[in-house]
Parts: C-alpha cells; structure tokens; sequence
C-alpha cells in the first residue's frame, strides 16, 4: 500500500511507526527540523527505554510522493489550512483521508449526520470552505485518539499510554473500505475499532476536553487542580450540559452526567493537558476545534450557551494576549 503520514509529531509518528513495523512501506511530509531527522535517523517510538527505529521516505513536497491510498493527517488543528494547501497531489478518487486530530473536524455534519443541520459548513473550523474543498469528504474516514504521546525529539515519538483508535465514516456505513483499515490498523498493534456513528465518538471525547483544556491554558493548573476546586468544577459542568444539549439536538445523546465525567478526568491525577503543553510551548492552541465549533454548533441548533461563551471570551483573550491565538 501507498500510505503517508502527514504530521509526523507525537500521533502521527505513533501511528507511523506501528503500520512500518507491520510492513508498510512509509511515506511521511515532513518540514523542518523533524524532516532532517527523519531523512537522517527514520521515525522512533520509544516505550520506556525501548527504541524502536523505522525507516521512511520523508519528504517536503508532497508532488514527490503523488497518489496514495492512504494519508493520515495528524496535525494541530491550527496547522491544518496549511496541510489543505498543499494535500492534492497526494488525494486521488480512492484516498483515504485518515484525519487523527482532536475536536470537532470540518466534516462532522457530512455523511447524512447532524439532523436539521446536515451538510452544514462549520465556519470555525473551515471558515472559507478551503479544507473541504481541498480533502473531499468522500475521502475522509473519521478517527478519534485514545492515547497520550509526545515528542522527545523531532523524529522520536515517546509513548506514555493508551492504545486506542476509533475509526469510522462520516455515513456511519461499515463500508468494504472502513473495514479493511481497522484490520490494517490492528495489524499495526493498535487497538482500532469500527464506530457505527464516529461523530458520537468525537462529541464524546470533546465533552470531557472542551473544558479542561483552555481552563488548563487560561490558569497553568493541571487537571487534578482544576477538577479540586468546586467553583470550577461546577462551571465546567454547566459547559457541558450545553454542549450535552446541542449533541442531543444533532442526534447524539450522553447518558453520563457531567460528574460522571470528572471521575474519569480525575483518574489522570496531575496531568498537564494538551493545551498547557501547547500554550507553555509557546505553539497556537486548538482552541477553535475545541470551543468555538461548540458555539458556532449552539447556534445553529438554538442552544443558549452563556457558560461556553465565557469559556470561550476568557480563552481566546488569553491566547491572544499570548500570540497563540
Ligand atoms: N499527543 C497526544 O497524546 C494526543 C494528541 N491528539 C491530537 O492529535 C493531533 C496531533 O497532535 P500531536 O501529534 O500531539 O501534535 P504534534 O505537534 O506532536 O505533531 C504535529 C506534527 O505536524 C507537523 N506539521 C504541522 N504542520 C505541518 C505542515 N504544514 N507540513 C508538515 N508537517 C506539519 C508538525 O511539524 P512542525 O514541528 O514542523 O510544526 C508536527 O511534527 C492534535 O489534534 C492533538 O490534539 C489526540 C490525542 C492524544
Ligand atoms: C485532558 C485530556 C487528556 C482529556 O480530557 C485531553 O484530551 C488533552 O490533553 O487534550
């Protein structure tokens, strides 16, 4: 198979490495420093003190690479209208588009999804419909991540833990096609399964992120803080009783109740989420993909979201005070 990664961080790299150890041959866009090293050392995961180094072709231009039958992209979401740019010469009419982010992504009201508010064009996350335009939603097979990796290096990915990949069309369909990547994925090592309706899946894991995750960028505090201090604790869970709202509006319900919720965010103690990472980086946040989709998805559905408005007021003056924003 002709597969390329685009974005090869922290899971991109992870997934990389997985589909190179079970054969693939790999193609990676790459730019900068993580593409030297990829031309110089190949991609790396480490688990622990153990390396695991694969060869790939790594390259700036994806003219070089031409048609495959597999991207996926693994970018921040603010470095995607970058990719979209230039993706073309690597999508032809069979190309799945494997898109490995968190948030709610250009496509989620594609594939017959989202109730009154089917095929609607989300301008928070594809303000000038350039990203569809460039990815073709008949391309694109939903992903949500459930794992946490980072980078020690550009070209060395480090695996803390988690191993999971739910995958699906945007249609829900258990096509011929969906199927044989979860069994390529799987056969890569990872813990991939079909999803009947991928965009419950994404909504699901937004819901627990979509909160702590700019109130960890807005404050520095690691989860465990944030979770601790019951003022926030209860503002993070009117925000989620919006967000609970507008997903049963567009055919997606949560029986878990925020508290529910906390619990599991709980269990991952002092953890500085994604956005405190970015943030403390010094690199742009995700904060669109994360909260202002949600807003932009309130208002379509009639949901009032005073709470969410707040978070997002709060963050994004914040961010911009930074320049990540
Ligand atoms: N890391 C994690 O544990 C998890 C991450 N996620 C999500 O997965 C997605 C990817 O995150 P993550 O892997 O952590 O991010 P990283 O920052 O580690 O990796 C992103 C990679 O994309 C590269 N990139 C960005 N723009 C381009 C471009 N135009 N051309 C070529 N390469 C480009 C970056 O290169 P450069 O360094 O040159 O900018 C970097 O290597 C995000 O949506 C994130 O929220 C979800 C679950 C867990
Ligand atoms: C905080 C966490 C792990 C889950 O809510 C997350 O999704 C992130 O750090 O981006």
């Amino acid at each position: 198979m002709k597969i390329c990664i685009y974005g090869a961080g922290a899971i991109g790299g992870w997934i990389g490495v997985g589909l190179a150890q079970a054969g693939e041959r790999l193609n990676v866009v790459a730019r900068g420093a993580t593409l030297e090293a990829l031309q110089q050392d190949g991609l790396s995961l480490m688990r622990g003190d153990v390396r695991t180094r694969v060869p790939v072709n790594a390259v700036a231009d994806p003219e070089a690479l031409g048609t495959q039958d597999l991207v996926v992209i693994a970018v921040k979401a603010p470095a995607l209208a970058g990719v979209a740019e230039r993706i073309g010469p690597l999508i032809g009419p069979d190309t799945l588009v494997l898109v490995a982010m968190n948030g709610v992504p250009w496509w989620f009201l594609e594939g017959g999804f989202g109730g009154a508010i089917t095929g609607h064009r989300l301008a928070a996350v594809d303000p000038d419909g350039a990203i569809a335009r460039a990815i073709p939603s008949r391309n694109v097979i939903g992903c949500v991540v459930h794992a946490s990796c980072s980078l020690d290096a550009p070209g060395v990915v480090r695996h803390h833990f988690g191993n999971g990949l739910i995958v699906g069309e945007p249609s829900g369909e258990a096509t011929p096609r969906v199927q044989k990547l979860v069994a390529l994925l799987q056969g890569a090592g990872l813990d991939a399964t079909l999803s009947p309706q991928i965009q419950k899946d994404v909504w699901f894991k937004l819901w627990g992120n979509m909160t702590v995750n700019p109130i960890s960028a807005l404050t520095g505090a690691t989860t465990d803080l944030i979770m601790g201090d019951d003022y926030v604790r209860g503002f993070i869970s009117a925000v989620m009783l919006e967000a609970k709202e507008i997903g049963h509006r567009i055919g997606i319900e949560i029986t878990q109740s925020p508290e529910d919720r906390h619990a599991v965010t709980m269990k991952l103690g002092a953890f500085k989420t994604s956005m405190l990472q970015d943030v403390e980086a010094g690199r742009s946040v995700e904060l669109d993909a994360l909260v202002t989709v949600v807003r932009e998805l309130g208002e379509l559905t009639a949901v009032a979201t005073p709470f969410t408005d707040a978070l997002l007021g709060l963050a994004r003056l914040k961010m911009r005070r930074l320049g990540l924003y």
